[in-house]
């Protein structure tokens, strides 16, 4: 298939994305996994798919793809590619719904939507045994993909992300984020996320962060967030949309044969 793709990051975090507007592109679960591929693809965190928008608020209907070719409700640092991608300040159709972005000073501002709070909202196993959990002392919230945030070292993410990322509690899997907490406005990340592992940057684990530090009045509503290549700015507005501003990077635009 001939295919044309824009390689682009946020933070490290990095993307294939795909214009199916125009023409339209289905892609099975096995040619997001080879497409994702670092070897034998052009290699990626996340697959991002641009569709036909289906609501008249909306530019664009944009889906997200992990390199095990499982969908993700959510994906903050390909929201910010994708505004900047199309620029004028687009209004992304998601299934997490509508999020608007900004554009200012080189920077992209997307309103992530209103999380679902607590254990409750995420997809939890009915019956489990969560003895286990308290040991890590995580919170948990969805920004439309699950997040679970434990406030321990960012180090831990490389030995405890992939079995808690498939802890039996977490029937649909989730994004594992280990936070440190620098003080009332700086939280320093790292995320193991579902579907992908270990990743440079993640733009929906950052906002999951600051919503479960501000509940545990760990930090103030707007904080930086350091991840390994640079910054995200959240604020959990009093009206309860989460925005995440950073910037959006275009590396190189190729044609898949
Ligand atoms: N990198 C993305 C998160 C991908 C989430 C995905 N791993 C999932 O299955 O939810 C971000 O910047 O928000």
């Amino acid at each position: 298939m001939s295919l044309v793709f824009t390689k682009m990051h946020g933070l490290g975090n990095d993307f294939v994305v795909i214009d199916g507007r125009t023409t339209p592109v289905t892609l099975t679960e096995a040619e997001i996994r080879a497409l994702c591929d670092r070897h034998l693809g052009i290699g990626c965190d996340q697959l991002v798919l641009l569709t036909p928008p289906t609501d008249p608020e909306a530019d664009v209907f944009v889906r997200f793809y992990n390199p095990d070719g499982s969908e993700a409700g959510a994906c903050g640092n390909a929201s910010r590619c994708v505004s900047s991608l199309l620029g004028n300040e687009p209004v992304l159709q998601t299934q997490n719904g509508l999020l608007p972005t900004w554009q200012e000073n080189g920077l992209i501002t997307v309103s992530m939507g209103v999380p679902k709070l607590d254990w409750q909202e995420i997809p939890l196993a009915q019956a489990c045994d969560t003895r286990h959990l308290p040991l890590y002392d995580a919170a948990a919230c969805s920004m439309g993909n699950p997040h679970a945030t434990l406030f321990r070292s960012i180090e831990d993410a490389a030995t405890l992300g992939d079995a808690l990322e498939h802890d039996a509690l977490f029937p649909e899997r989730a994004n594992i984020g280990f936070a440190e907490i620098r003080s009332r406005t700086h939280i320093r990340l790292r995320v193991w996320e579902r579907g992908a592992g270990l990743t440079l940057a993640c733009g929906s684990g950052a906002c999951a962060a600051v919503v479960n530090a501000v509940r545990r009045d760990l930090v103030e509503r707007t904080c930086v967030v350091t991840m390994e290549k640079g910054d995200l700015t959240i604020t959990w507005n009093e009206d309860g949309a989460v925005l995440m501003t950073g910037p959006a990077t275009t590396v190189f635009t190729g044609t898949l044969v």
